[in-house]
């Protein structure tokens, strides 16, 4: 059957562009600058290529026909399935379930049979996307029932699945009254990828367990070794892919800042000392950590407000959802408890931002902080951490990273600590701030070096390489 379409699709729940309505009336449409579509670009370069995904608003689809050469195919949402699909199962459901139940998943059978419509929905948008033979890349949590479904109306295509959030045990995972459902549609991919080896582990164990299907036993590597499962059909490959972030962009813009970043140091009232945090608003990402550590090395006089500044940059996130407005609630009290009890009216030790800072503000931050706190629960990857140290090609600043990011796993240079363990937290934090110089340098050098040689393109490369070699071994065996 021959079939005009794209040789390569991204299916993922947000579309790569952005809506800018001009003072006129005028829309324009531009490419999102998000870490995906960077990290797509190059691939997108050489193939014809289409993105499948949902614009963020409701009702019908609103988007553009192509953006910067790539084809663009927006999936509708309405308002009922942005709550129980959006909202609901992926952001109440799973997205608690696979961050350690930071907060209780809810388990609605109303939202699943959304979950599963509105997938179906992005499966079919796939297969009318997609060439003969084209490979496809599924991305995230939002999304697990698709491969199954696309194999099923498109057995010609190469398909990989990529999960950007931690894969949980058997004993989390198991709670999912559709634990097999979800499994079931992740095996419809020739390869799905974790950022970390132990999330292709957890998978592996429970396919045996739930599924009753064989697999690998060998531990699964880094970009390499990759674990097998064995459906009555076909071999699914099971490997970990670390993302990561353009490195040497990110450091030729950053360096291009260093003025705005000495500006903000004056705005800030020249501090001895700026901690800077950069998150959505998120229950995972240890906001509230952060801020406890600060208060408590205040309380114990081994960091003096005065001289200290600490800006977090929060952009909200998924508004609606209850937990999110409980842990907005929480740190604005916390900033206003710390600002009552450490400042004064004319020097408040925290700057809270509520709002997305445009990309080279951002950037501008990073260079003039000396030390970045990521400090999450649980987070799959955590760019931010990495950017900071890209930015840093002067081997200043420091970073604090929580051990429970995947990005620790090779950031092993930072600040690493317990964010369970209130005086971890203290003394990580302070000895970020008081190390000598030549102790701080020589881990930022190493931190930026680390990712400068490890950038998002090795990620995609890796990863379409390893679909590339999976897909052909099952159409061998067909
Ligand atoms: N331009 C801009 N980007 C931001 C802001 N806050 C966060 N980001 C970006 O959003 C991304 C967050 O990715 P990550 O740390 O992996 O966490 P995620 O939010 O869970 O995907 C990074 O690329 C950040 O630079 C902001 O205020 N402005
Ligand atoms: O689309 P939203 O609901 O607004 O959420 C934004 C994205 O958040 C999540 O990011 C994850 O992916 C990052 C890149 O792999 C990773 O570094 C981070 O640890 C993850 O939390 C989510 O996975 C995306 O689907 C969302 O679009």
């Amino acid at each position: 059957m021959s079939r005009t379409g794209a040789e390569f699709v991204v299916v993922a729940n947000r579309l790569p562009v952005d809506k800018r309505v001009h003072p006129d009336g005028t829309v324009e449409w531009k490419r999102a600058p998000g870490g995906l579509v960077t990290a797509m670009t190059p691939t997108f370069a050489t193939r014809e290529g289409a993105w499948v995904g949902w614009s963020g608003g409701a009702g019908p689809a609103d988007a553009p026909d192509t953006v910067d050469g790539i084809d663009i195919h927006a999936v509708p949402l309405s308002a009922d399935e942005i709550v129980d699909y959006y909202e609901g199962f992926a952001n109440s459901t799973l997205w608690p379930l696979y961050h350690d139940l930071l907060v209780e998943p809810v388990f609605r059978h109303d939202w699943w049979d959304t979950y599963v419509s509105v997938n179906r929905r992005f499966a079919e948008a796939a297969a009318a996307a997609a060439a003969s033979g084209a490979t496809v890349w599924v991305h995230d949590y939002q999304l697990q029932l698709v491969p199954t479904m696309l194999r099923d109306l498109r057995p010609d295509l190469r398909i990989g699945f990529f999960l950007h959030i931690p894969f949980p045990s058997y004993e989390l995972f198991t709670r999912l009254p559709w634990r097999r459902e979800l499994l079931d549609g992740l095996l419809g991919a020739d390869l799905v990828g974790f950022h970390l080896p132990g999330g292709a582990e957890n998978f592996m164990t429970l396919v045996r367990r739930v599924c009753g299907l064989e697999t690998s036993r060998d531990p699964v590597g880094v970009r390499d070794g990759l674990g097998t499962v064995r459906t009555a059909s076909r071999t699914v490959r099971v490997g970990s892919f670390p993302i990561s972030i353009n490195a040497a962009d990110v450091a030729a813009q950053a360096a291009a800042q260093t003025g705005r970043a000495a500006e903000i140091r004056a705005e800030l009232g020249d501090p001895r000392t700026i901690l800077l945090g950069v998150d959505r608003l998120d229950y995972t990402k240890g906001i509230d950590v952060r801020l406890g550590g600060l208060e408590g090395l205040f309380a114990a006089g081994r960091l003096d407000p005065a001289e200290t500044v600490f800006v977090q940059l929060a952009s909200p996130s998924r508004e609606q959802v209850d937990s999110y407005i409980a842990v907005r609630n929480r740190i604005e009290q916390t900033v206003s408890h710390i600002n009552g009890t450490y400042g004064t009216t004319t020097s408040p030790p925290v700057r809270y931002l509520l709002r997305p800072v445009p990309r080279n503000e951002l950037l501008a931050y990073f260079m003039a902080a000396d030390v970045v706190l990521v400090t999450p629960l649980r987070d799959g990857m955590n760019l931010v951490a990495k950017e900071y140290a890209a930015c840093r090609a002067d081997h200043g600043g420091a970073l604090v990273l929580s051990e429970f990011t995947g990005a620790a796993a090779e950031l092993t240079d930072a600040y690493l600590l317990n964010p369970y363990d209130e005086r971890d937290v203290m003394d990580v934090i302070e000895a970020a701030v008081t190390d000598d110089d030549d102790a701080r340098r020589s881990r930022m050098a190493a931190l930026h070096r680390q990712v400068l040689d490890f950038d998002v393109d090795l990620w995609a490369t890796s990863f379409l390489q390893s679909l590339a070699g999976a897909g052909a071994a099952n159409e061998e065996t067909a």
